[in-house]
């Protein structure tokens, strides 16, 4: 027998791992080209950094201040108070050292530097308590300030359309902007590392001025060849990173699918877990094989850089040797400023470094806070006008939607029909046709690109969402299996309100979750999620009988089941619908979409949807009528399924006896 061969792989791109193209069908690095991050990227320069430097502290400040102001207040005292104590110590010190290589005996200079070495004392004493206290107040702030950022970047997100949600750039930017959280908990220790490195930079330059104005250059100039390193070498790891972000991201949902519950079976039955494996370790390599370039010219840099100070620091010290050797300078102040070079050079290090941290974390933040930007350009609408109270019908006129990225063909296409109040409507038609399209478009989740959505004369598009979506409840395909007890996962149909024992047991009534709820290790209120401590476990028939249970807690007008049936049992399949057929004629309208084309003999109208238009409707007695007037769509579905029913299974006849065996 031939072997079939494998398809042939398409590798477009030779910098393309193989794990790449196989599980993600291409490159998952961006093009920075492509980034709104190039612009923050070229800022990564030093005058951009200065310049952006004090909306960054005004920034850093606003998130402390919302998330603690009395420990921000004690932290800012206590580095000013730092940075005044550095001062003092320093000029203390010069003056030990001015009194000490003075005249007089060695008794009579020790006498005199005295009270001077006393305050240097006190000072280094005040400087070592003041960093105390403020090391207490940022391990205060520090965990405030993330959760507050997270609770921005959360809020932010929950809060947008789904459109944006599904938006491979919102995505992009959702991705950047999970790590401005943590960045501006660590942007707290870099501002007040950077206010302290500023302050004792203030302090060494002062008393270098006072020495000599020639010092001052030659403290840059010791200082220039770190900063540039600091500086290129920070450019290059923001940009791997915007570069390698969903690569990363990739690389973590591999490892997170080898642990997880739901994967798990599959995993093992399949042998799938060799396979994760090798596709981890490969993309981790690839991300290695990034980290080891990036850590060449690291080093690279480094070493240009020192070889520079090097050369810097000796220019220094010869420059300092000539203005001793000429008396351009006393041997007491060429000692002070020894010290004072080495500690403003360190300052001024220290300064660079933290200035660089602190604005690489920015940008991350940067990118939290243009996340917030662009989710309140993308939120739901908050107002509008009010919906009527119970308008006699729905409409879809002409409504026509196209998923966002998806290339030309439209999901609806110009579907017109009517859902009429306290009736039972059925959605049918293929695969793909449009119906689960159809009914998100009447929750609001998306909107029309052309046509409208009249609940009687009124646009559903110019009501207030809000509004609309508390009128809707659904249990749709993918209803949410939400990791909480079983009372939560019916009561979350209205989050608003604390649980309701009785409206539960309603709702679990008329879903049929009654005997699942008792028969539950800690009835309603036991734990719905493997892997937890007294986790349970729900079958995918159970799990439906919640999901429709939640849809009825909720309470909506119009409800909308989409494929309420396909895991449920054949007595709970025929209970259901009984259910559905009572709450229509009690007055709520009911939306069914089903492919068991039996089932919607009792709806009170049926419409047929192929290729997202409505191609017929009627009651189902109608539609299989020969003389109906639409393209007889319904009816040739029907067919095909009565056929498998009729003859697929022949009932064997009871035996007959045999004549004599009756006689
Ligand atoms: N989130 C989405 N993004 C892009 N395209 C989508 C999305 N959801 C559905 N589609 C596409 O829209 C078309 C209509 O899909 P829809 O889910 O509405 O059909 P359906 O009639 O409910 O199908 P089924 O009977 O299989 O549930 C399909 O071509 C589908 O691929």
């Amino acid at each position: 027998m031939p072997t079939q061969s494998p398809p042939p792989r398409h590798r477009p791109d030779p910098e393309t791992s193989e794990s790449e193209q196989l599980l993600f069908g291409g490159p998952l690095r961006y093009d920075l080209g492509w980034s709104k991050h190039e612009d923050a990227f070229l800022q990564l320069g030093l005058r951009a950094m200065v310049t952006r430097l004090p909306s960054m502290l005004a920034t850093t400040a606003r998130l402390a201040w919302q998330a603690d102001r009395n420990a921000l207040r004690l932290v800012t005292a206590a580095e000013v108070g730092r940075g005044i104590a550095q001062a003092v110590g320093l000029v203390a010190v010069n003056r030990v050292l001015a009194h000490l290589l003075g005249e007089g005996t060695t008794a009579e200079r020790l006498g005199a530097a005295g009270p001077a070495l006393a305050v240097a004392g006190l000072t280094a004493v005040a400087g070592a308590a003041l960093r105390a206290l403020s090391t207490a107040g940022t391990g205060q702030l520090e965990p405030k300030v993330e959760r507050v950022a997270t609770e921005k970047y959360l809020a932010h997100t929950a809060g947008v359309e789904l459109e944006a949600v599904e938006d491979e750039e919102f995505h992009k930017l959702l991705d950047s902007a999970a790590f401005g959280a943590s960045s501006a908990r660590r942007m707290i220790k870099y501002c007040q590392n950077l206010i302290n490195a500023l302050l004792s930079l203030i302090a060494a330059t002062g008393v270098l001025t006072v020495l000599h104005p020639v010092l001052l250059p030659i403290l840059l100039a010791m200082t220039l060849p770190s900063a540039w390193a600091a500086l290129t070498i920070a450019r290059r790891r923001y940009h791997s990173f915007h570069t390698w972000v969903q690569h990363s991201r990739a690389g973590q949902l591999l490892s997170r699918l080898l642990i997880s519950t739901d994967a798990a079976p599959e995993i093992r039955v399949h042998q799938v877990g060799p396979f994760l494996l090798h596709h981890f370790r490969a993309m981790s390599q690839t991300q290695e094989t990034e980290q080891k370039r990036l850590a060449h010219l690291a080093a690279r840099t480094g070493l240009i850089a020192a070889a520079f100070s090097g050369v810097a620091a000796l220019a220094a010290y010869a420059t300092l040797g000539a203005l001793l050797w000429t008396g351009a300078m006393a041997l007491s102040v060429g000692g002070t400023a020894v010290l004072a070079i080495r500690t403003g050079a360190a300052s001024l290090d220290s300064l660079v470094v933290q200035l660089n941290h602190c604005h690489e974390e920015s940008l991350f933040v940067a990118d939290l806070f243009r996340l917030c930007e662009e989710a309140e350009q993308r939120a739901i609408p908050r107002g509008g006008c009010s919906l009527p109270a119970r308008p006699a019908a729905i409409r879809f006129e002409q409504v026509s939607f196209t998923y966002r990225g998806k290339d030309n063909s439209r999901a609806l296409d110009g579907a017109s029909l009517t859902i009429p109040t306290g009736k039972v409507v059925a959605l049918v038609g293929e695969n793909g046709s449009g119906k689960s399209t159809l009914v998100k478009l009447l929750s609001g989740l998306y909107q029309p690109d052309s046509g409208r959505i009249l609940w009687d004369g009124t646009d559903a598009g110019e009501a207030d969402r809000q509004e609309l979506v508390s009128r809707i409840a659904v249990v749709g395909q993918d209803f949410y299996r939400w990791p909480f007890t079983a009372s939560v996962n019916v009561s979350i149909g209205r989050p608003d309100t604390a649980p309701d024992p009785q409206r539960l047991g309603t709702a679990a009534a008329y879903a049929g979750a009654e005997e699942l709820v008792s028969g539950l290790p800690r009835g309603w209120n036991t734990l719905l999620a493997r892997g937890y401590k007294d986790g349970h476990q729900l079958s995918g028939g159970q799990w439906q009988r919640l999901g429709l249970a939640r849809a009825h807690y909720r309470a909506g007008d119009v409800l909308i089941v989409d494929e309420p049936t396909s895991a449920l049992d054949a007595r709970a399949e025929q209970q259901l619908f009984e259910q559905i057929r009572a709450l229509a004629d009690a007055g709520q309208t009911v939306i069914l979409i089903t492919h068991r084309l039996g089932s919607v003999r009792a709806a009170d109208l049926i419409h047929v949807l192929e290729d997202g238009r409505v191609v017929e409707s009627g009651t189902f007695e109608e539609l299989l009528s020969a003389e109906s007037a639409g393209p007889g769509a319904f009816r040739a579905l029907y067919e095909i399924q009565a056929a498998q029913y009729a003859g697929a299974v022949k009932v064997p006849e009871p035996a007959t006896p045999p004549v004599d065996e009756v006689a």
